[in-house]
């Protein structure tokens, strides 16, 4: 048992799938659009014909500051301008033009972003499938819905909206100036000045005030959305504790990682304002300051203007659409603010799709177990967040048709042994086999086919009980599912269900007790009728009803079976043809009940306290609260 020898079998085994190299970081949007597939040019030419639309409303400004500056020309005499209402229909047709133009760049972006959530969505779950089972047990599903539907979510936002509207604010000001360059140099490139501080403004902002590695936007908007997660996770804690709280009379400051999640994400609020806002007020100021520099400078300029009406003409042109630059500036901030966010999505995501796939064996190289006995072969593990392992060197056997109990000190490894048999977890070191082969030898459909198994607090789909016990066998024949639920002694439940087995769970005034819900799951498990049963005797905390109901079934299920079952109470393991006593890790003691009782170690311990417990009861029972 103790002996370091390399397990046979184990050097051919294929390693559990190491997380791939971290990526060579790669700008988000190429990232982002990497999900889009083919729809990725869609994007492109959505944003290209948003900046096409910037041209055109430019071009429909210019049109119309035509034909104000015609009708100013020959004021009163408005029959002299000939050329004004060519210039009204041309800004009529640009106006338009623009309408639609920018309507079918919203329809490619828009498109292009369903489409491109949709594959965000199935790459994750198509990754989460492949994942170890166990690695639900560390991430709840409710922290990974949260994840994909918030990438995705804003992912949708970015691409169809914040993206045309960004290249399109971008084009805005640049056609702009190039128009105001053409008709006057001087005030064209006073009109830049604000631009030129706004845009350093905005960089500062981006760089985090200091430029500093560390304060930089984007790993700035990292920390804060871990600080926003664990918070949000500390929420879902107190609520699911509220009860223990007023129980003990408890406030939400005796739930420290929840006071300390909200004191953290406070803090990181607060710096994100002060990191902000200098830069963020200095951007707007100088932005809205195109009049200050204007307006002085128009001064100026005026004394020196030849034909005056015409500069004038000319200089509210340039006053009236230089605030349309503002704008686009404005907006140009806040499209970079939502790419950052979306980038921070996207590397969440990947957190999801870097996570260690379960190796599935190639057709090629899948063997067929001869047989239904398991074997734990010099077998070592250790949990992905854990740093000491939860199996040691951990050798046992339980040969086809055997009741195998393994009992032990809570955190003894016994649940993690159990759940290497369906692989929740692949071995670290040494092999888990069935019938002499590797169970990652095995392809994962056969393997389900045949290990069975039921674990404590299993869930039941919000759906009918016939539809949760068919489950385990879609193709299941009414009738059979009657008998799998007979067998599990489930008669008494569906007799009080309004639609006996058709009653959905979870419905209104529909609630099944924990030892129900157990049986349910057995006629579940007794449905496959796998040969392998890995099951969790999970009686201890049953009513006595439940509990004889509970052993009948597992009596039902167990039958001619090969069964590996965690004992929580000694007084089921009696009978097992061999017991395994788990501690820290290592098998330390296996035998039959009898001589494991007599051999005065962890086992005859465990049992002298479970008889001494047992007598209690009695005694407290029968001599009114005195031990026995
Ligand atoms: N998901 C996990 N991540 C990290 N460590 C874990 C995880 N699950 C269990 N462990 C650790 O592995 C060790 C073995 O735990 P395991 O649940 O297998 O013990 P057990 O004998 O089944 O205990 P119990 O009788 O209380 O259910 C413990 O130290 C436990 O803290």
């Amino acid at each position: 048992m103790d002996g370091k020898q390399k397990a046979p079998g184990a050097s051919e085994a294929p390693k559990p799938s190491k997380p791939p190299k971290p990526p060579k970081q790669r700008n988000p949007i190429a990232r982002l659009l990497d999900f889009a597939g083919g729809h990725r040019k869609l994007t492109v030419l959505g944003c290209v014909l948003s900046g096409v639309n910037a041209v055109l409303s430019i071009a429909m400004l210019v049109c119309v500051w035509f034909v104000l500056r015609d009708l100013v020309a020959v004021a009163p005499n408005w029959a002299l301008a000939t050329h004004a209402a060519a210039y009204g229909l041309a800004a009529l047709a640009f106006a338009l033009a623009g309408l639609i133009v920018y309507f079918a760049a919203l329809m490619c972006t828009h498109l292009a972003a369903f489409r491109t959530a949709t594959n965000m969505r199935k790459a994750a779950l198509a990754h989460l499938s492949r994942v170890p089972l166990g690695y639900f047990g560390t991430h709840s599903t409710g922290e990974l819905r949260r994840v994909i539907e918030g990438a995705t979510g804003l992912t949708e936002g970015v691409l169809a909206h914040r993206f045309p509207d960004f290249v399109g604010a971008l084009v805005t000001p640049v056609a702009f100036f190039v128009v105001m360059f053409v008709f006057d140099w001087v005030l064209g490139l006073l009109c830049l000045v604000p631009i030129v501080v706004s845009a350093l403004c905005m960089m500062w902002m981006m760089a985090g005030g200091g430029g500093d590695e560390n304060t930089n936007m984007m790993t700035f908007m990292k920390n804060y959305q871990d600080a926003l997660d664990r918070m949000n996770k500390g929420a879902v804690e107190y609520v699911r504790g509220i009860p223990v709280v007023k129980v003990f009379q408890q406030t939400v400051r005796s739930f420290h990682t929840f006071r300390d999640a909200i004191q953290a994400y406070v803090d990181f609020a607060n710096a994100y304002v002060r990191l902000c806002t200098p830069p963020q007020v200095a951007q707007l100021v100088a932005i809205n300051a195109t009049f200050a520099v204007l307006v002085p400078a128009g001064i100026l300029l005026a004394q020196s203007a030849g034909d005056f009406p015409a500069f004038l003409s000319d200089f509210l042109f340039y006053v009236v659409f230089s605030a349309l630059t503002t704008m686009m500036m404005t907006k140009v901030m806040y499209a970079s603010q939502a790419l950052t966010e979306a980038q921070d999505a996207v590397m969440r995501l990947e957190g999801i799709l870097g996570a260690p796939l379960m190796h599935e064996v190639a057709p090629d190289r899948a063997k067929e177990p001869a047989g239904n006995s398991i074997e734990f072969d010099h077998v070592s593990f250790t949990y992905p967040t854990a740093d000491a392992p939860a199996l040691r060197d951990v050798t046992l056997s339980v040969p086809a048709g055997a009741t195998v109990a393994l009992v032990g000190p809570s955190g003894g490894g016994k649940t993690t042994a159990a759940s290497l048999v369906p692989r929740f977890w692949d071995v670290g070191e040494g092999a888990v086999r069935i019938g002499d082969v590797d169970v990652r030898d095995i392809p994962q459909r056969a393997l389900m086919e045949r290990v069975a198994f039921v674990f404590q607090n299993e869930r039941l789909f919000k759906q009918s009980i016939a539809d949760n016990i068919r489950a385990a066998r879609p193709g299941a024949t009414r009738a059979e599912v009657e008998a799998a639920a007979s067998a599990a002694q489930c008669d008494d439940i569906v007799a009080k269900l309004p639609d006996g087995l058709d009653t959905v769970v979870g419905a209104a005034g529909v609630h099944l007790s924990g030892g129900e819900r157990q049986r349910v799951a057995l006629a579940r498990a007794i449905l496959k009728d796998a040969p392998i049963v890995v099951l969790d005797e999970a009686t201890a905390f049953a009513d006595p009803e439940n509990e004889a109901l509970i052993q009948r079934a597992l009596a039902h299920l167990t039958r001619g079976k090969t069964v590996l079952m965690i004992a929580h109470r000694l007084s089921t393991v009696v009978g097992a043809d061999k017991i395994c006593v788990l501690a820290d890790g290592r098998l330390v003691e296996e035998g039959a009940h009898d001589e494991l009782a007599a051999a005065g170690g962890v086992y005859a311990r465990m049992w002298e306290d479970y008889r001494r417990a047992a007598a209690w009861r009695i005694g407290k029972a029968e001599g009114g609260g005195h031990a026995a």
